[in-house]
């Protein structure tokens, strides 16, 4: 049986990309499209089963309503995931307990596996920064996955009692330290000709270490997104991060 899978952001970037890739997997079909302006409703009157979302942080949260009031399961790429929002999510699924959502930061396996070498590094040092480089395209900043990073590595940190580092700034011209997502400081870079890029930066006595990741082509969170949509009927309730699905 093929799984029915519905996209959201359809013309979009990432979301035209999907439609592509479901329509070229033997074991899924695409049963609709829908963006800004189409009516949400051809998703549940196509009978989807998953519905991918790959839209903007404005108008995710009323897409995954949509999807879990029709009994949809959901994989998530779209930015803009604050923890009260993933709470709110974790209400409205605690009343359909079948149903399963992904959402993922990033797709892509190297970004996947940088965040998780940033994890395992971030007790060794107490200095870190994260930088992150997009196209000139991007409505948000910093990246969803820069933010993840930071937070990652703000946990790790205080799960291991490591304090952050001393910074002697003192002055400075507003943002040229960056944002400060927890106690970590995160840069964005916006520039055509990019897709997607991060580097993780710590630094320690005499030394210093950089995890770096490269997005060239949006084809490199396809595989992720078509894991997403495999695994998501199987994992009922909220999964935050691809991480979990790979088995990291
Ligand atoms: N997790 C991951 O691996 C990745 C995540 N992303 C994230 O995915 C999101 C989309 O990125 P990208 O494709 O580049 O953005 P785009 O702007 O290219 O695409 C978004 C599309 O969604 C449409 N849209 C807006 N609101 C709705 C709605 N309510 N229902 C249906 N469609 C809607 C937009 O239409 P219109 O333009 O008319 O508003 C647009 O066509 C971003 O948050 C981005 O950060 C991107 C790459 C990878
Ligand atoms: O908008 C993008 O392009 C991307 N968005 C995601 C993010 O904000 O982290 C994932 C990837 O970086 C590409």
């Amino acid at each position: 049986m093929t799984i029915r899978v519905a996209v959201f952001g359809s013309r979009g970037r990432m979301g035209a990309q999907a439609v592509r890739a479901v329509e070229n997997a033997d074991d899924l079909e695409l049963v609709a499209a829908v963006d800004a302006g189409d009516e949400r409703s051809a998703v549940t009157d196509a009978k989807a089963e998953v519905v991918i979302d790959f839209t903007h942080p404005d108008a995710v949260m009323d897409n995954l309503r949509f999807a879990v009031d029709a009994g949809l399961h959901a994989v998530v790429g779209t930015t803009g995931f604050s923890e009260e929002r993933l709470t709110t999510l974790r209400g409205w699924l605690a009343d359909r307990p079948e149903l399963g959502v992904l959402i993922a930061p990033n797709f892509a396996l190297g970004a996947v596996l940088a965040m998780r070498f940033a994890q395992q590094a971030a007790r060794f040092y107490d200095s870190a920064e994260v930088i992150e480089l997009h196209h000139n395209r991007k409505a948000d900043a910093p990246s969803g996955t820069a933010a993840h990073t930071a937070r990652l590595i703000g946990q790790a940190r205080a799960d291991a009692g490591v304090a952050p580092g001393p910074d002697a700034t003192s002055s400075e011209l507003p943002g040229a330290r960056g944002a400060s997502v927890g106690d970590v400081r995160v840069h964005s870079v916006r520039l055509p000709g990019l897709v997607a890029h991060e580097e993780i930066l710590f630094g320690g006595e005499g030394e210093t270490l950089t995890i770096r990741h490269d997005s060239l082509d949006r084809a490199s969170f396809m595989p992720g997104v078509l894991l997403g949509v495999r695994s998501v009927r199987t994992r009922p309730g909220l999964t935050v991060g691809l991480e979990h699905v790979l088995d990291l």
